[in-house]
């Protein structure tokens, strides 16, 4: 009689597990649109050149071992990692007030994060939008932190709900954390204008409130790294503290190298590396040190121009393409007179469509269609080609006529 015969069969993540019931169909004409990663017009993973290039190059320079990083990292990729999101004239990396560790990803970064929030910041409540990153609350409460809502998406016009947004922050109690998406919402596709994160801004410092910003897409949401930085640099240009975690996941295509970075900006030098000295005590029991091979990928094409311009073209094309991907759907849905307005397929940015189809409808293009995707009417734009889209459209329009 086993030890661990009492365990329960735990459920499929709402988001990975799509890839697995996909990965089971045996279907000609399945299309996977579940997992945020990209996929060329040939519907295949991508591995940028660029990056190829700077492996070549790890691999030829025989003066590279394999030893232990230290505890906060790859201290050339956090540099430029920090350079990368709040950009390179930032008065707070000037004036040394950013401590940049390198982490597990995206996910890593958030975790890193929240452990350090829970064990040192006085209040312990994190606010996150509505919807948001189905790993987002799992990572916050497992850390310890309480996690609350703030209202982010409104269904009626598949737009953001500004109004209920300041009112829920307005309402949160000083000194909260609150989690913003620094571009290309997931899975809303609704990012807010400049004006209205300005808005955010002054309402957030004016009551304390401390902003976590989640940086997994920069870059993707406009094909800009700058533009889609914008947000987190108004905050740190006015003087304020903040946590920011980067993911190369999707912007380097390094998905399964695990690349990213946990920053957090401090009012002064001296708090900023007394933090460090802290995130240290987080990761040391968690994964000791970060893993070499990613980070040397990333710090070698960011600091080399001409590897970093390189860059910046593949990452637009790939942008680019998800934008045509767009309007190509959209496209398709006017050409068959689809019931409904379909104009937020080509207003929202990044990589997903919140196409606004419920579960009954999603679970319908599955079973009809082969189509695989969130319960939660999420689509991946970069799982479709132009092949696919009319495939995708007749699906969408079974669904809702
Ligand atoms: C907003 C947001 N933050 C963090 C991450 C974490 O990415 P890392 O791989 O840890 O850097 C994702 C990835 N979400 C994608 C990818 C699949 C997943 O992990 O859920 C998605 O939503 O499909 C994300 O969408």
């Amino acid at each position: 009689e086993s030890v661990f015969s009492h365990v329960v069969r735990a459920p499929e993540d709402p988001i990975l597990g799509v890839t697995v019931a996909y990965n089971k169909d045996p279907s000609p004409v399945k299309l996977n649109l579940g997992v945020g990663a990209y996929r060329t017009e040939e519907g295949k993973p991508l591995v940028l050149n660029v990056v190829r290039k700077a492996e070549q190059m790890l691999v030829n320079d025989r003066s590279r071992v394999k030893e232990y990083l230290p505890i906060v990292g790859l201290a050339e990729f956090n540099k430029l990692s920090a350079k990368l999101i709040f950009g390179a004239d930032s008065p707070a990396i000037r004036e040394n007030r950013v401590t940049t560790v390198q982490c597990l990803s995206g996910t890593g970064s958030l975790r890193v994060g929240a452990e350090f929030l829970a064990r040192h910041y006085h209040q312990r409540t994190i606010y996150i939008p509505q919807p948001t990153w189905g790993n987002h609350p799992k990572i916050f409460t497992l850390s310890g932190l309480s996690v609350k809502t703030y209202r982010y998406y409104d269904p009626a016009t598949r737009g953001l709900n500004f109004r209920g947004l300041l009112e829920d922050l307005g309402s949160a109690p000083s000194g909260a954390i609150v989690l913003l998406h620094a571009c290309a919402h997931n899975p809303t596709g609704v990012d807010p204008t400049l004006q209205q994160w300005e808005q955010i801004r002054r309402l957030m410092r004016s009551k304390a409130l401390l902003p976590f910003f989640d940086s997994a897409y920069q870059g993707f949401a406009s094909g800009n790294l700058d533009a889609d930085a914008q947000s987190v640099r108004m905050f740190v240009a006015d003087g304020g503290e903040c946590f920011v975690a980067q993911s190369y996941a999707k912007n380097m295509g390094l998905y399964g190298e695990r690349v990213g970075a946990l920053s957090v900006v401090c009012k002064t030098a001296d708090v900023a590396s007394r933090v460090e000295s802290q995130l240290k005590l987080v990761i040391r029991p968690m994964f000791s040190n970060p893993p070499i091979h990613g980070a040397s990928i990333v710090a070698t094409v960011l600091k080399d121009r001409n590897m970093y311009n390189e860059w910046t073209i593949e990452l637009k094309a790939m942008a680019d393409r998800i934008i045509s991907m767009r309007q190509q759907l959209f496209d398709a849905l006017r050409a068959r007179g689809t019931p409904g307005d379909w104009s937020h397929i080509i207003k929202q940015i990044g990589m997903f469509t919140f196409t606004g189809l419920n579960s009954e409808q999603v679970a319908f293009m599955t079973r009809e269609y082969h189509i695989y995707m969130t319960s939660d009417g999420r689509i991946s734009m970069a799982g479709l080609s132009s092949k696919t889209v009319p495939h995708l459209a007749d699906a969408i329009h079974a669904a809702v006529t």
